[in-house]
């Protein structure tokens, strides 16, 4: 699909206008390496990414990997050893994350490293809780991409029932206290819930992720009662208005506060107080590095055209996402704007945070236990599995279906961010049984050779070449790839 950078027209935001050099340095893509003609800052801008990737790949022990940029499509991962089929080749650690928030309502995860957390009966009692409630207010039996999803290339997950739990509120209560302990389900023990001590919304599997949590980003989104009133009902308004249009927009305000307080602390560590603007800025580049690397567009130019959008509205469509992300950015700025921080707030770097997220085929998901659980009691011998259904049979009949939904989000991982696509890959994602979290895991599809380029399909290559290209549009690209070139029709 054509794209152009100036549908939109001049900014309304001021921002833009007043840090514009700034902001063409935080979103400076870097040279390919076989430049050889490179102005000294480039050359130093260039030897410091390079540094970021050896530094990362050292520090995370992912010594089977390197990132170049040899190809044709930007950077991309070669292997550094050979791999065989099934080999694990990357554990890769979320830098910014989020559960999309209709998936809150199907499970419970950690909010920093996103464990399932509580107990087997806690997560099912939960469920059952929330679909009472839909169910009481008459909500679709569907699930569906609803008013979260404007401009988005992917839906948010989320299951409202209309079935009513035919199963008495004193017994769902059980199940969420914990008064009720359910036949073996101490083989799928779960971390205890650590509440946030601020707003206690937001819950972690341990003291450790609540205090990383806290210190990467939850410090400035926080709006529990230790917040001054006119922030917290700020946050309170942006939470709304992404939960009500794209939640993508509370991964892009964790993005921005994890620079900020990653600049802070750069600060701290460097006795900073009192310097420059340009060496405030100079740090504020080097709090944003890990979020540079990742491969940006402006969202409103680069989100595929949705199917119910005639292409004559085409331009009014990318108008009006542009507008939602504005107003999106000024309720965010009205919570947590830094003067020192400014070029973040600008809707160009908004613009890019969320077209990262959006074309990174970034999925976050982690199995539920639940459904482990439902099938250790239906593998279970009969005399036992008899008895273990009378408690278990009557839950399974409530939730229906979807019995087990796994936890569903975006989130920016930094090496796995740097793959490419290809639609015969020789790796792909895919969590093992003691994958329990919220890493990116990817594995050798076949045999890969030191030196090889390592690519994953962020959609069904099985699909046909048609419908695999209308796919890849939302990642911005035409696939070439050897197979779309066997397949391509004249
Ligand atoms: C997850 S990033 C991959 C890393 C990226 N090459 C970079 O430089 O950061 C996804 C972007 O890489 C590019 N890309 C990935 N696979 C591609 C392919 N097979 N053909 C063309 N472009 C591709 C597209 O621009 C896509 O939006």
């Amino acid at each position: 699909m054509a794209r152009s950078g100036r549908r939109s027209g001049a900014s309304p935001c001021d921002l833009d206008r007043e840090f514009a050099p700034q902001i063409a340095q935080l979103l400076a893509a870097p040279p390919p390496q076989s430049a050889q003609v490179l102005l000294a800052v480039w050359q130093l801008q260039l030897i410091s990414r390079w540094e970021y990737y050896e530094e990362l790949i050292q520090s995370k022990k992912h010594d089977g990997i390197r990132v170049n940029y040899k190809g044709n499509h930007g950077k991309g991962v070669c292997a550094n050893k050979d791999f065989a089929e099934g080999d694990l080749i990357l554990k890769d650690q979320i830098l910014v994350g989020a559960q999309h928030s209709l998936n809150k309502i199907d499970c419970v995860v950690c909010s920093y490293c996103f464990r399932f957390i509580g107990s087997v009966e806690f997560q099912i009692g939960h469920r059952l809780y929330f679909q009472s409630i839909a169910s009481s207010i008459g909500c679709s039996s569907e699930r569906h991409c609803h008013g979260s999803d404007v401009g988005s290339s992917t839906c948010s997950s989320g299951v409202t029932k209309e079935k009513s739990s035919t199963l008495p509120e004193e017994v769902i209560e059980s199940l969420i206290t914990g008064d009720v302990s359910l036949p073996f389900s101490d083989h799928f023990a779960l971390p205890e819930i650590v509440a946030c001590q601020g707003c206690e919304e937001e819950r972690y599997c341990s003291q450790s992720c609540a205090d990383s949590d806290w210190e990467s980003y939850h410090s400035l989104l926080c709006a529990g009662p230790n917040t001054e009133p006119p922030r917290r009902s700020a946050l309170h308004k942006f939470v709304e208005h992404a939960n009500e249009t794209n939640d993508i927009f509370l991964v892009a305000a964790k993005a921005i506060t994890f620079t900020m307080l990653r600049y802070k602390k750069l600060k701290r560590q460097n006795d900073f107080q009192n310097k420059s603007a340009e060496s405030n800025f100079s740090l504020l580049m080097e709090a944003w590095k890990p979020l540079s690397m990742g491969f940006k567009k402006r969202w409103w130019d680069y989100v595929a055209l949705p199917e119910d959008v005639d292409a004559s509205d085409e331009d009014s469509f990318r108008q009006e996402i542009r507008d939602l992300a504005f107003t999106s950015l000024k309720l965010l700025k009205d919570a947590i704007f830094d003067a020192e921080c400014a070029p973040l707030f600008s809707l160009e770097v908004y613009g890019h945070i969320i077209g990262m997220f959006e074309l990174n085929n970034l999925d976050l998901v982690v199995a539920s236990p639940v459904e482990d659980y439902f099938i250790h009691i239906d593998d279970l011998p009969d005399d036992k599995k008899e008895e273990a259904e009378k408690a278990t049979a009557p839950l399974l009949d409530a939730l229906d279906d979807d019995y087990a939904v796994p936890c569903d989000g975006t989130a920016f991982f930094p090496l796995q961010s740097c793959m490419n696509h290809s639609c015969c890959p020789n790796a792909k994602a895919f969590k093992r049984d003691e994958d329990n979290d919220g890493h990116a895991v990817i594995i050798a599809l076949g045999p890969i050779s030191k030196g090889e380029e390592i690519t994953i399909s962020y959609i069904d290559e099985d699909l046909p070449y048609e419908e695999r290209q209308a796919e890849l549009a939302d990642y911005g690209f035409t696939c070439t790839c050897s197979k779309c070139q066997e397949e391509k029709p004249n």
